[in-house]
């Protein structure tokens, strides 16, 4: 009984997702006041910041990153760029995957411009701000494809997607918890993901806490699974990894504008048992 429930709940959450509006969420998220470069208490320079360092600190390498449920959004992997040279970009909707594409092609129409994002990141490297054109060649080029991935499935992504070993690191921003009906299903999905890690392998995570809708667009109200902190700790725990670091972020009331009910913003930096 429980199980027809969970997959009831997937299944209402994969028609929910078929009236996404990639143009209004980018609105929503990612432009002002929310994505905010001048502000000191933005979350952009806060997400971006966790995101390098995690990235830069040391322990994390190899060839392969993935990009667990893109949508339209790119920052998540500005930082992963430079140490991985291959990435992969993945998500449920072909509207997102067309979205990554046109930017990838820089044959212009794209529903953002990435240019603020890609300039803060190379300001976190040291390099000067007009460096941003070669971080957006860079990416390009490492950018190897951007598959359909469902987290749902024991096997979120089709056979011979990635090398049998796995990726060396997974990332993920705003994906799971926003696709879950539950927690179980939150928790069954973090481990589904985790089969496409290596052993030893990294997982950056981040993602809403207290949040239980969003607005995917003009009127599509999108259910939210609302989680606090101990429940990303023993769902990480519960599905193989180790917890490095949790890090929260909690947002101003003038950057809670009607679009969802998030209260925070978690930061997790994991590793694969
Ligand atoms: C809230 S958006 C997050 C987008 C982006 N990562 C960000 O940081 O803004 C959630 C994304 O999950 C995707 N999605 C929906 N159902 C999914 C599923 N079953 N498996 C993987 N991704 C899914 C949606 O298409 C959407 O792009
Ligand atoms: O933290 S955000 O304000 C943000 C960004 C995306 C989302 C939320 C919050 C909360 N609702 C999520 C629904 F899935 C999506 N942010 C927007 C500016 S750039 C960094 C991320």
């Amino acid at each position: 009984m429980a199980e027809k429930r969970a997959e009831d709940g997937v299944a209402a959450m994969a028609a929910c997702y078929q009236r996404f509006d990639p143009a209004a969420y980018l609105q929503y998220n990612y432009t002002p006041p929310r994505a905010d470069f001048q502000r000191q208490d933005s979350i952009v320079p806060w997400k971006l910041a966790r995101l390098h360092r995690a990235f830069t600190e040391g322990d994390v390498s190899g060839e392969l990153l993935i990009d667990i449920g893109s949508g339209p959004t790119l920052y998540q992997v500005l930082s992963g760029c430079e140490v991985f040279n291959q990435v992969l970009l993945t998500d449920f909707l072909e509207v997102n995957r067309q979205e990554l594409r046109r930017w990838l092609k820089d044959e212009g129409g794209c529903k953002l411009d990435w240019t603020p994002y890609l300039q803060y990141v190379c300001k976190l490297e040291g390099r000067r701000p007009s460096a941003w054109t070669e971080k957006a060649a860079n990416l390009r080029k490492v950018v190897k494809d951007i598959l359909p991935i469902d987290v749902h499935c024991p096997q979120p992504m089709a056979p011979g997607a990635i090398p049998p070993a796995g990726a060396d690191c997974l990332v993920s921003c705003f994906c799971l918890e926003s696709v879950s009906p539950d927690l179980l299903s939150f928790t069954r999905a973090l481990g589904h993901i985790g089969k496409l890690l290596r052993a030893g392998g990294h997982l950056l995570l981040i993602g809403a806490l207290g949040e239980s809708y969003y607005l995917g667009g003009p009127g599509v109200k999108i259910p939210v699974v609302p989680l606090n902190e101990a429940q990303v700790c023993a769902s990480l725990k519960e599905s193989g990894y180790t917890l490095i670091r949790l890090e929260v972020y909690t947002l101003p009331q003038d950057m809670r504008v009607g679009v969802d009910d998030v209260t925070g913003v978690f930061f997790v930096k994991a590793k694969k048992d």
